[in-house]
């Protein structure tokens, strides 16, 4: 799949907004990719996962094991393991952090490849990174439909994407006058972060 074909993807699900949106990160941006849109589709999604998978393939090899961070990593991480022939398992915050729950377990051995949405600052991939890190496992890298950063983000392990784009995102005191004039929403399900 294309990186065109891939925002064909979620153009075709009304999935890329334009307006003012206040990120997770606390960021502000003209440009949303409202993914659970794309999600609600499920040939829609087994397509991209089904490139995600390929280009995990191709980057690091088979894996055993797909972990995600809650929310929305859970539908991308269990199409992609669809796909791969694996499981897929997330974790969720619990007093703010991510942690494996649910009875879920990282066998020792595993090969195991972090699959996340979207990467803006890449801060949900690092916590989600961290919580894996802190179990038996061989971490092989990071996957994401989209790296809205460019590629600048560090996850902090590579990072394979389906496509790279450059979307400029502002901190709230260095807004530019086009973007202040729109009335700003919160889409994303998690508070400010630090
Ligand atoms: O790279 P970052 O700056 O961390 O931003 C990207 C993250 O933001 C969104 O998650 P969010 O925390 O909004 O919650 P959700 O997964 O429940 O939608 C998205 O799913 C990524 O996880
Ligand atoms: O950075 C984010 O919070 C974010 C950006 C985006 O385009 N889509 C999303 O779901 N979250
Ligand atoms: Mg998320």
């Amino acid at each position: 799949m294309t990186p065109d074909e891939v925002l064909d993807e979620f153009r075709g699900a009304d999935a890329l907004l334009e307006g003012h949106f206040i990120l997770s990160s606390g960021l502000h941006s003209p440009v949303f990719l409202q993914k659970m849109r794309v999600f609600q589709d499920p040939a829609r999604t087994e397509r991209l996962c089904r490139a995600l998978a390929e280009a995990i393939i191709d980057e690091f090899g088979e894996p055993d094991l797909i972990v995600s961070p809650a929310m929305g990593g859970i539908i991308p991480g269990y199409e992609t393991a669809r796909a791969l022939g694996c499981h897929a398992i997330f974790v969720e915050r619990e007093d703010g952090e991510f942690r494996l729950r649910r009875g879920f377990e990282i066998p020792a051995g595993a090969r195991v490849v972090m699959v996340e949405d979207i990467v803006t600052t890449g801060l949900s991939s690092r916590e989600c990174l961290t919580a894996i890190r802190a179990h038996p496992g061989e971490l092989l890298g990071a996957a994401c439909i989209i790296d809205r950063s460019n590629g600048r983000a560090d996850v902090g392990a590579p990072l394979v994407s389906l496509l790279r784009m450059d979307v400029p995102a502002y901190p709230a005191d260095a807004l530019p006058p086009e973007l202040a004039a729109l009335p700003a929403t919160k889409p994303g399900s998690r508070g400010l972060k630090k």
